[in-house]
């Protein structure tokens, strides 16, 4: 059996507080986009897992859809599954590959496997494995609250736009760039902000990493500001970077932002 896992952006992202556990109460819309993985799941004799497409870093038993395995395997009698994923999403781009990985990777088990799970008990499961594993069980856009993990529905279409990203060589670990925010009260409330006209964001909507990020790697700042002289009508970094997208009235052309980055249209 196939799945699909998609990327997601980040529209706005005000973090308000840090919290005793050392996680950060956040405020952000997710809006999924069209970057994906490849999923496969087969029976086999025994869990194998295999990978091809981008270099993973990290342990193999550290990735995030054999984590999800074992979690669910604890509470279901899971026959053993060669699992393949075929790497396509940047990593370390504030796209939440990763998550993505393991929230599908629910979703195919319990389709593959008959396990009548809701919406809800998929979620909590994704909750254990990461703050915004959750959003892609239903990987529909949201206002999200919390640590990213408390979803708000929201009725947002951006299918009439040109989005396009862009991925600077830069990898940024979401701790690293947690660690140089500094929590306040959002000035503008975001989950109004996101039903004005996409025209008026880029006065209403900011990105609470983009200023330290920007500061310690000026290129993630550079592409934000070419994307704006290429017309975008918006744009912004994605979560803690450093991917940053752009949001367009007409097919742009990015040219000269191709040469230094990986671009990725018609998203
Ligand atoms: C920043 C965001 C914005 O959407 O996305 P990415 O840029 O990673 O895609 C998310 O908050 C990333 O969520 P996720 O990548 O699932 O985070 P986790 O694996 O749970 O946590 C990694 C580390 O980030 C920090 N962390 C994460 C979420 C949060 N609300 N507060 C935090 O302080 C913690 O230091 C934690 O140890
Ligand atoms: N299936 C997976 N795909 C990508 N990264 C994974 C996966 N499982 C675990 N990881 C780990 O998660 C880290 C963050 O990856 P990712 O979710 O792609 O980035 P981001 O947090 O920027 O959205 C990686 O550096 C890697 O060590």
């Amino acid at each position: 059996m196939l799945s699909f896992p998609n990327a997601k952006i980040n529209i706005g992202l005000n973090i308000t507080g840090r919290r005793a556990d050392g996680y950060h109460n956040l405020e952000t819309v997710f809006y999924p986009v069209r970057i994906h993985d490849v999923l496969e799941v087969v029976p086999s004799a025994e869990l194998q897992f295999s990978a091809s497409g981008i270099g993973i870093p990290g342990r193999t038993e550290d990735n995030l859809c054999l984590k999800a395995y074992a979690l669910m395997a604890k509470d279901h009698a899971l026959p053993p599954v060669h699992l393949h994923l075929h790497k396509h999403i940047p990593i370390g781009a504030g796209l939440g590959g990763g998550s993505a990985d393991a929230g599908f990777f629910i979703r195919l088990i319990n389709d593959r496997f008959t396990l009548g799970l809701s919406n809800p008990d998929m979620e909590s499961y994704a909750r254990k494995l990461g703050a915004d594993c959750a959003f892609f069980i239903r990987n529909e856009p949201v206002f999200a609250t919390g640590i990213g993990d408390e979803f708000h529905p929201l009725i947002l279409d951006l299918a009439a736009y040109h989005l396009v990203l862009v991925m600077p060589r830069v990898h940024i670990s979401t701790a690293e760039a947690y660690r140089g925010v500094k929590p306040a009260a959002p000035r503008k409330s975001l989950r109004e902000s996101v039903l004005r006209p996409v025209e008026e964001w880029r006065s209403l909507i900011t990105n609470d990493f983009e200023q330290t990020i920007f500061k310690n790697h000026p290129a993630v700042r550079g592409v934000k500001a070419a994307l704006y002289e290429a017309g975008a009508i918006y744009a912004s970094m994605s979560g803690s970077g450093s991917s940053v997208y752009g949001i367009f009235d007409k097919q742009p052309d990015l040219a000269e932002l191709s040469k230094e980055n990986q671009v990725f249209s018609q998203l």
